[in-house]
């Protein structure tokens, strides 16, 4: 084995969260490492966000036709998905190689395997023994293993996003965001989707009067949800794949072409040999402090997805990088709360929520007055002749302050962002509908929305 060589800072991972501390701890003239056992670039650049919506966008575009045929669309617009392919690839095939330029431009040595933690502060990795003064666990997370006889046949995200051909028949097994997201896509395309889950409904952390409006209009576009379910085994056969699942007891089948791990993500912890470094962790992640710290080995950092602390968004591991890179930069310097984050489920209407859920609402306030509806009649949703358009907004009564909203419609994306703000700035109904807004625009509906009953 070589000599030991050392670092101030080693990150493992080179997503958001561990390219962002990275940077952070470089820029402030401390030696840097990095590593990562795939590509590198991280889960949004290369697996998820970023080319998700890529693909997204032309789905999008036949889905906005399909709603105004005989309106004067006569025929969707034909997708050449190996052309749509390729597109998404010059996104994509660019990251790694820039991503390891800029590392080294700014002078941080990169390794590509998993460390091992050989000790607490030392790790081995390309035959390498290294040793640092702190490291940054920035894994992020992976899909959750499923265990059942079969199961190798199962495919998963990263195999979705690199389609060459368009199924005719899948099955998705767990309708969280990454399985609705995937489902809706497939199904505007033309291709019969079953959603096999165990719970009683899918995207169980969302509002449920918006969640059964999604449900019952992907009814309408060919996916079919089967509810607690338990998947029980998988077979292969020659060109299809069988799934025996169990539903109030009795033995069912299902054949399709491909079938679709989407039952969710777990921290990517198992190569790094935690407990060697005395780290703890849980099936949440690595258990950190509020300043982003193992609770059990200081000179350790966790952020992003992999940290116990974090919700897997994007904006928030990019946020979380940074209080470890500051903190470590400036011992423990910024603490992490945990922010007011908007998230979207990119279906077709998008499902978007902020703030607080009823529930949640419910039990933290005394009165809370809630403004529900359906926009469907609504300008905006009728020139799209879209008949999905739905919203909840909460209000904390006593004081009149905007505490949660949930949009279901084809800009929900874009416009909770302003109920973000709203949120964030504590705004009452009053203020915000002293805001003006553009028209005609899915914005200007926002003050509708609050609109006292008569
Ligand atoms: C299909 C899909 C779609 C998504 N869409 C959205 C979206 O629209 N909006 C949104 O906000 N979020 C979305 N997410 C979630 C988002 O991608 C993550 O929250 C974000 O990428 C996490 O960043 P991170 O830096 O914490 O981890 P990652 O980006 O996952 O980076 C972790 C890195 O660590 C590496 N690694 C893992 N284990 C090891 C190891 N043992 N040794 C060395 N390296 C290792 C990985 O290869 C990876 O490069 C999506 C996720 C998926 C899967
Ligand atoms: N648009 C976005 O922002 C976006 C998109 C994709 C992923 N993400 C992030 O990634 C995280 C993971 O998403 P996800 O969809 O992988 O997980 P998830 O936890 O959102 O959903 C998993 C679903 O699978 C079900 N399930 C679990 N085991 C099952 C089984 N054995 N059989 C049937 N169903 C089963 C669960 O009940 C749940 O409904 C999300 O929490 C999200 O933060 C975000």
């Amino acid at each position: 084995m070589e000599e030991t060589t050392h670092y101030d800072v080693f990150v493992i991972g080179t997503g958001i969260a561990g390219q962002t501390a990275a940077e952070i701890c470089v820029n402030n003239k401390m030696t840097v490492a990095i590593a990562d056992n795939r590509a590198f670039g991280g889960t949004c650049a290369l697996r998820g966000c970023d080319p998700k919506k890529i693909l997204l966008q032309f789905t999008d575009l036949v889905h906005k036709s399909q709603l105004l045929m005989k309106h004067g669309i006569s025929k969707p617009p034909k997708i050449k998905w190996k052309d749509v392919q390729k597109f998404k690839s010059s996104f994509t095939d660019s990251v790694p190689l820039s991503t390891e330029k800029k590392l080294a431009d700014l002078g941080i040595d990169y390794y590509h395997q998993s460390p091992v933690f050989q000790n607490e502060n030392q790790v081995l990795i390309e035959g390498k023994l290294i040793s640092a003064d702190t490291f940054v666990i920035a894994t992020g997370m992976i899909p959750r293993e499923l265990k059942f006889e079969g199961s190798e046949y199962l495919e998963i995200s990263d195999d979705i996003l690199n389609l060459k051909k368009l199924p005719k028949k899948v099955t998705f097994i767990g309708s969280g965001y990454v399985g609705m997201e995937f489902a809706c896509m497939l199904a505007t395309m033309g291709c019969k989707v079953t959603m096999i889950e165990q719970g009683v409904k899918p995207l169980s952390q969302f509002d449920d009067f918006l969640v059964q409006k999604l449900v019952a209009h992907l009814e309408t576009i060919g996916i079919t949800f089967i509810f607690n379910a338990e998947v029980v085994s998988i077979e292969k056969l020659k060109k299809n794949v069988k799934v025996h699942y169990k539903l109030q007891g009795k033995d069912q089948l299902l054949k399709s072409r491909k079938v679709y791990n989407t039952a969710g993500r777990v921290p990517s912890i198992e190569m790094l040999n935690l407990p060697k470094a005395d780290i703890k962790s849980d099936k949440s992640g690595v258990l950190v402090n509020d300043f982003l710290q193992s609770t059990s080995n200081p000179n350790i950092f966790a952020c992003g997805d992999v940290s116990s602390k974090s919700l897997p968004l994007t904006p928030l591991s990019g946020l979380q990088g940074y209080i470890v890179g500051n903190n470590i930069v400036k011992a423990n310097s910024k603490k992490f709360d945990v922010p007011c984050v908007p998230s979207t489920v990119f279906t077709n209407p998008k499902l978007s929520t902020v703030g607080y859920s009823e529930e949640e609402a419910q039990k933290r306030f005394k009165n809370v007055k809630i403004y529900k509806g359906d926009g469907s009649g609504w300008y905006n949703a009728k020139k799209e002749n879209n008949p999905v358009y739905a919203y909840k907004i909460l209000v904390n009564e006593r004081t009149n302050v905007i505490v949660g909203a949930h949009l279901l419609s084809s800009q929900a994306n874009e416009t909770i962002n302003i109920f973000s703000m709203a949120i964030q700035q504590k705004m009452t109904v009053l203020e915000f509908k002293k805001q003006m807004f553009t028209y005609p625009s899915y914005s200007s509906d926002l003050k509708s929305m609050l609109k006292e009953e008569e």
